[in-house]
């Protein structure tokens, strides 16, 4: 194996604060123990359980509320990585469309499987309170009313209405202007990574209600159509972890064959302790410092990591993007609003869009799924009920599906671009140049909103994992994984 086992090596300590890291485990565990008591009071006492339904709608709009916060920062901040990438011209420009073409396939990968496994149909659940919603959509809009509806009334309205696609207008124009601005727009681009920061650790407390709202939402379901719902949700979990697995291992693996003649499995097995760490923390940004070490130890030149993996994380996650094609065909069809070819053609155009807003950290697909309801379908919104409860299971896929998407992104835009050492490639992933966890403390190089910035000495680590609820690229404020080992 090239890299060092996924264990803490010998006589070192874990990498992470236990006590973070437990916290998450406890919410892990407290999910799945609100799962299965919702189960039980749905079949139990059903009437009841109909009552619980707020529950599961009040932890929607929780999620829901996110959606612009997290959409405008994280596109503000990615224009920041395009406009750099498109700055160094050749390697920018493959990772920009490499993403566009890659995202846009698992989009549609979505669309097919959702059509293909049918999972919601039958469920025939009432979306009672979206009816006001429905009138509203039904009440049809030509494409000039759609086009003028992209303008919000203000510049910060975008973002108190939770309007998709006017808060991408927004975010749009204020990336651009920020760049515009060259270094006198620098606080301002701190501003708005602070801000980031925050607002993802807002989201990180909001994912500390899941399992009262998935308690409500299950037992809700559950109540009203029995074991359908049952079979319903298992059918869309397992049909997306397979859908993932088959992503990654099919069509990453042929991808990054015919490009750079690496097998799949290898760089997977380079990469398992990253893999551990988003499985115990569900999100993919966790481990984004140690992703940008890994593939400059695996030779790719630090200017091609510093573009491709920040750009990425903004707009390469193949995972959110099946989830949100699939989980929109489950909600319609549990609705018995099935969505035409048409439909799900405009769908796809539109969560392209959308799912460029959509960020590496817990619970942010599902944010980008009600957010880009809203928007595009809010007839559907209060689906988004439907799901949460299993959610915390969905995020776990999407991270590893994310992070598989980027790990490979950046092997092949080193190979497309020459900017990768082959014969040390080749080395490392045979295990004959095992990765050095000490390098962590001084990983050179860009943070994840500063692709491409390579700076002369070390930089400051981005901090390792710590918990579930930090999103990642926050400049460390606790010991680094290495301080860590170092000062035990
Ligand atoms: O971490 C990610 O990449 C995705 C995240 O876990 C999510 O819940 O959408």
């Amino acid at each position: 194996m090239a890299d060092q086992p996924a264990g803490p090596p010998p006589g070192q300590k874990t990498q992470q604060p236990t006590g973070r890291r437990d916290r998450v485990h406890y919410l892990y565990i407290a999910v799945i123990v609100a799962v299965l008591l919702g189960v039980l009071v749905g079949f139990v006492a059903p009437d009841l359980a109909a009552e619980l339904k707020p529950l599961g709608t009040g932890f929607v709009n929780l999620i829901k509320m996110m959606i612009s916060p997290i959409i405008f920062c994280t596109i503000v901040l990615g224009i920041g990585s395009v406009a750099r990438a498109a700055k160094v011209g050749r390697v920018g420009l493959i990772a920009i469309v490499y993403f566009l073409v890659m995202s846009t396939f698992a989009l549609a990968i979505g669309l097919a499987v959702g059509n293909l496994l049918d999972p919601g149909s039958g469920m025939n659940l009432d979306p009672a309170s979206a009816s006001e919603a429905q009138e509203q959509a039904k009440g049809g809009e030509g494409t000039t009313d759609f086009l003028l509806g992209i303008i919000p009334s203000t510049l910060v309205s975008a973002l108190t209405e939770g309007e998709v696609l006017q808060t991408l207008l927004v975010a749009l124009l204020a990336g651009f202007a920020l760049q515009q601005m060259g270094p006198a727009g620098e606080p301002i681009r701190r501003g708005v990574e602070l801000a980031q920061r925050w607002v993802f650790k807002i989201l990180a407390m909001i994912m500390w209600a899941a399992p009262v709202g998935a308690f409500g939402a299950i037992a809700a379901v559950v109540g009203e159509t029995g074991w359908d719902a049952l079979r319903s949700l298992a059918v869309i979990m397992l049909g997306f972890y397979i859908t993932c697995v088959l992503f990654v291992f099919v069509v990453l693996g042929a991808v990054l064959w015919m490009g750079a003649r690496i097998n799949i499995l290898t760089l997977l097995r380079y990469l398992g302790r990253e893999f551990l760490l988003i499985l115990s923390t569900s999100s993919s940004e966790t481990a984004l410092p140690r992703l940008i070490a890994k593939m400059e130890h695996l030779g790719i030149s630090r200017p091609v990591v510093g573009i491709t993996v920040p750009t990425g994380y903004s707009f390469n996650l193949d995972g959110t993007a099946i989830y949100l094609t699939m989980a929109t065909l489950f909600i319609a069809d549990a609705q018995n609003e099935p969505l035409s070819l048409g439909s799900q053609i405009g769908l796809l155009f539109f969560m392209i869009i959308a799912s460029k807003g959509a960020a590496g950290v817990s619970g942010a697909g599902l944010a980008t799924l009600a957010g880009g309801l809203q928007s595009h379908k809010p007839e559907l919104v209060d689906g988004v009920g439907f799901i949460v409860g299993i959610d915390r299971f969905m995020s776990e896929a999407r991270a590893l599906t994310n992070f598989a998407g980027n790990a490979v992104a950046t092997v092949l835009v080193g190979t497309w671009t020459g900017e990768i050492d082959s014969d040390r490639a080749r080395r490392v992933l045979a295990g004959e140049d095992p990765f050095n966890e000490a390098t962590l403390v001084d990983v050179p190089g860009p943070s994840r909103s500063e692709p491409g910035t390579s700076s002369p000495g070390p930089a400051p680590v981005t901090a390792p994992p710590s918990d579930g609820d930090a999103p990642s690229g926050e400049k460390t404020e606790e010991p680094t994984a290495t301080q860590a080992h170092r000062s035990s």
